[in-house]
This record gives C-alpha cells, sequence and structure tokens, in this order.
C-alpha cells in the first residue's frame, strides 16, 4: 500500500515510512492511494470475534508488505491485552436503538489509548529493525498527550516531547502527562491554546534542518496509523449490531476530526454506515461549517470538554481532499485562503459530497450537564462530558430506526469536577491510577513559540545528543 499526499507534493511513501514521517514534507497528511475493500462475507465474520483478530483484519491491507503478518498479528495481541475490558471496546446500550461504544478501557481512561497501545509497539518494532531512534513531540487538548506517555514511557528508542495548553486540561488529565519519572517523557505547559500546540507542532515540521536533526516523529491523528487503528472499532461494533446487512450510524464527538474520520475510512472499506454525526462543543468550528460551508475560525472557548476545545480540525484537510476528488492543489489552495485570511468557503460540489455523508450538531455547556443527569437518571448511564455531547447530538439526529452507536471517547472519572457539578456523582479513578493525584509533578513552563519549543526539544532530545 502506497501512501500520497492530501496537497500532491510529497513522496509517495510506504505504510513504514509514513508511520515515521509524521507530516508529509509538503505540509500535508498522508493517505492511501486508495481505499482497500472488505466484502461483505469478510466482514459478516467479525461478529462476535475477539477484538484483536477484527483489528488484524482491517489493518493488514494498510500495512501492506511493510510489516511480517505473524509480526503484525503479535503486536496488536499485545496492544490490547492490557485493557481493563474483555471486548477492549464494549457496546453498552442505554436507550432503544442507542449506543454508547465504550473507548476508555485502556491504561489512560480515553479512546487515544485504542491506537496508542497499538503505535507504541509499532514504531518501536520499526526503529529497532532500523537501528534509528526518533523524537517524538505531540500537541494535545488533553488525552493524546497522557497516552502517548503511557505508549512510548521507557521506551529506548523514543523520547517524548508532549505540548499541552496550559491551566486548559483536567487536573486528572494535567497529572497524567506531569507524573511520569520516565526519562524520556517530558511535559510542556505552553501559555496558549491547544490550535497554539498544534500551529507549532506543524512549524516544527515544516522546518526540515530541525525536523531531520532530531529525528522527528509524530503521533497525533497527523499519523496515518492513528486513524487506521480507529477504524477498527466500527466494525467491532456495526458487526456487532448486524452489518454487513443492517445499516448503522455513529455519532462521533469531534475535534480535530481524526476519530469520525476513522469512520468514514470505516465506510469507504464497504462497511454499511448510514449517517456520520460530529457532535461539537461550544468550539462548533465544524458545526457552522456544515451550516454554512465556510470554515471561519474564531476564538476558542475553555468548556468542560476540554478536549473538544480546538478550532483547527487538523483531519478536515483529508475530508477535504476526498471531497475535491483528490486534488492536491485545491487542498494547498484552501490551506494557504486559511493561513491568510483565518478561513476558507467550500465550493458547493464538495459540500453537498461531505453533507451526503455527514451531519453535524453543536451541544453546548448547559446542554452537556443536562444530558449527563438526564442519561443517568433515564438509564442509570455515567456519562463524561465529552461523551454527552455525542449523546446530545445523537438524540436529535436519529430516525429511531437505525441503529444509533454514540463513541464513549473518554471515561467519566477523567473529569470528575464537570461530572459531579452536572449529576452529584463524583466519579472515582480506578484503584491503580489514583495514586497520580498525590504524586509529584514535573513539568516544563514555556511560552507559546516555535522557537522556545525547538531549543527544549533539541536540548533533551536523545535522538540529537547521543546521534541515532
Ligand atoms: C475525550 C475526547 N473526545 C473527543 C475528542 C475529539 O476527537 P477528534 O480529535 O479525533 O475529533 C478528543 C480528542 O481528540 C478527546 O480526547
Ligand atoms: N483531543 C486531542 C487533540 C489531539 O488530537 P489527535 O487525535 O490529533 O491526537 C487530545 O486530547 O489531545
Amino acid at each position: 500500500m502506497k501512501y500520497v499526499s492530501t496537497r500532491g507534493e510529497a513522496l509517495v511513501l510506504d505504510f513504514a515510512d509514513v508511520l515515521l514521517t509524521g507530516l508529509a514534507r509538503d505540509g500535508g497528511l498522508y493517505v492511501p492511494e486508495a481505499w482497500p475493500r472488505l466484502d461483505d462475507a469478510k466482514i459478516s465474520e467479525m461478529a462476535g470475534r475477539p477484538y484483536a483478530d477484527v483489528a488484524f483484519e482491517v489493518i493488514s491491507p494498510f500495512v501492506g508488505d511493510a510489516i511480517a503478518p505473524e509480526i503484525l498479528r503479535r503486536l496488536i495481541g499485545e496492544a490490547y491485552a492490557g485493557f481493563r475490558h474483555e471486548a477492549v471496546t464494549p457496546l453498552v446500550q442505554i436507550a432503544p436503538n442507542s449506543f454508547v461504544l465504550e473507548l476508555f478501557h485502556g491504561p489512560t481512561l480515553a479512546f487515544k489509548d485504542v491506537a496508542m497501545q497499538f503505535l507504541g509497539r509499532l514504531m518501536d518494532h520499526i526503529l529497532t529493525e532500523r537501528g534509528e531512534r526518533a523524537t517524538i513531540v505531540t500537541a494535545t487538548s488533553g488525552d493524546t498527550g497522557g497516552a502517548a506517555i503511557e505508549a512510548f514511557r521507557g521506551r529506548d528508542r523514543t523520547d517524548v516531547f508532549v505540548l499541552f495548553p496550559d491551566g486548559r486540561v483536567s487536573p486528572v488529565q494535567r497529572r497524567q502527562m506531569t507524573t511520569p519519572r520516565d526519562k524520556n517523557v517530558h511535559s510542556l505547559a505552553l501559555s496558549g491554546t491547544f490550535d497554539d500546540c498544534q500551529s507549532i507542532l506543524k512549524e516544527m515540521f515544516n522546518h526540515f534542518e530541525f525536523r531531520d536533526r532530531v529525528h522527528l516523529a509524530g503521533v497525533n491523528s497527523i499519523n496515518w496509523a492513528r486513524i487506521v487503528a480507529q477504524v477498527v472499532y466500527y466494525f467491532v461494533a456495526a458487526t456487532a449490531l448486524g452489518a454487513p446487512y443492517r445499516k448503522v450510524s455513529f455519532t462521533v464527538p469531534s475535534g480535530n476530526f481524526g476519530d469520525i474520520f476513522a469512520g468514514f475510512v470505516a465506510k469507504r472499506m464497504g462497511l454499511p454506515i448510514d449517517r456520520l454525526v460530529i457532535a461539537t462543543n461550544t468550539n462548533d468550528i465544524l458545526t457552522r461549517t456544515f451550516e454554512s460551508s465556510a470554515y471561519e475560525m474564531r476564538g476558542v472557548t475553555a468548556t468542560s470538554s476540554p478536549s473538544m476545545d480546538i478550532q483547527i480540525s487538523s483531519n478536515f484537510e483529508r475530508l477535504l481532499f476526498e471531497a475535491y476528488g483528490r486534488d492536491g492543489a485545491a487542498v494547498r489552495r484552501l490551506m494557504e485562503r486559511l493561513r491568510q485570511s483565518q478561513g476558507f468557503t467550500i465550493d458547493d460540489g464538495p459540500m453537498r459530497a461531505m453533507r451526503a455523508e455527514f451531519d453535524a450538531g453543536r451541544c453546548l455547556e448547559d446542554e452537556t450537564a443536562q444530558t449527563i443527569a438526564k442519561t443517568l437518571e433515564k438509564s442509570g448511564y455515567l456519562l463524561d462530558p465529552h461523551t454527552a455531547t455525542g449523546v446530545k447530538v445523537a438524540a436529535e439526529r436519529t430516525d429511531g430506526k437505525v441503529p444509533m452507536v454514540v463513541l464513549g471517547t473518554a471515561h467519566p472519572a477523567k473529569f470528575p469536577d464537570a461530572v459531579e457539578k452536572a449529576c452529584g456523582i463524583r466519579p472515582e479513578l480506578p484503584a491503580e491510577l489514583a495514586h497520580i493525584m498525590n504524586d509529584e509533578e514535573r513539568m516544563e513552563l514555556l511560552p507559546a513559540e516555535q522557537a522556545s519549543v525547538e531549543a527544549y526539544v533539541e536540548k533533551n532530545a536523545r535522538a540529537v545528543r547521543e546521534g541515532v
């Protein structure tokens, strides 16, 4: 399988190189040259199979011959062996024809673990084979950072630098990033928003001299392997509900657009997904775009679902590439307009193509709290604030006939203050994580400036200090 950039001007790469490359050198994101298809017989065989078996079937076509099948199978098996739930991503019914797909049974209680536990092992394997080291820099609005640290801590081939917006993540999220003592982990609190962190990261990738010197790699959803691993649970959930012989819809609490783009990929692969519904919080750039065709940046507001406090939605570029018929020049023009004038308007044809598959809706702060309280009262199910945005929007978009699955993206115990305020119940961290609330924190406070972050990374990365 080969990969091309959404901006059409970067080298075509195979899976292993895409994994280590991160952002394409033309500033774009890598996508497969063609979508692999799974036929109905193959999809129907997935129902009820162990998660790791489905993962192998879904991920293999994207890997091609870059990794031997027996190694891929082993890495997948190891990645999911440590999840708290035997099903890895169990499906819970909360109302007639309405389900939550719990994606938070990994080590950091967020959906990011599902991909990151696999990615950590995959990268380590490829770097070991090549005798190389990599410097991973990741931007986080709260969950990717903790999941990346957990997946890479203590590994000899990688150093991890996490950029998070100071004061804009929950205390549990912050402590997951600041309490690990491993030498290869560095948590940097930047005085800005997640969008600042992500822009700095992308600029670091575009600074080729720096990028090459530190062997920069990324584990945000910039990295195609993150998306691929997230495609798996769409197959797991849909086949449990009758696919391929029955359509299923999904509502996805969205920010950087990676998780819902994975649903779009599942559909391209042949999974009969009816609607893909984008749920946004107050930071509703994606919902506004679907309403008006204009992608326009406004300031970011801090909410009770901080991981979705994003306005530059990185993976939306991958959808634009598809909607514009894989025209890299058109994507380049839109991204240039975004850079110069903080927004762009999507042409009628591409917008129609996107509306044919996606819906979008917003959930404001009081609605998030009401949804947590109402869902608890009606079904006894405790939602985290991110998943609550999905449940609220899903209820507005469902036709009651096609099963609607909301992706449960985080465990409520990551946001105990918001959950308690909404419904009076304070969710407890699982016993094995409770220590983080007392452990000593270690972080570097830096201005949200590319030069400061690069200087810090350069000084502390082993790939630079010790050579590769
Ligand atoms: C808990 C939670 N929900 C939803 C999202 C949004 O997902 P995405 O950025 O893939 O759209 C995130 C962050 O990515 C998150 O951490
Ligand atoms: N919500 C994310 C933001 C980064 O998203 P990613 O999927 O691109 O890693 C977070 O919690 O960090």
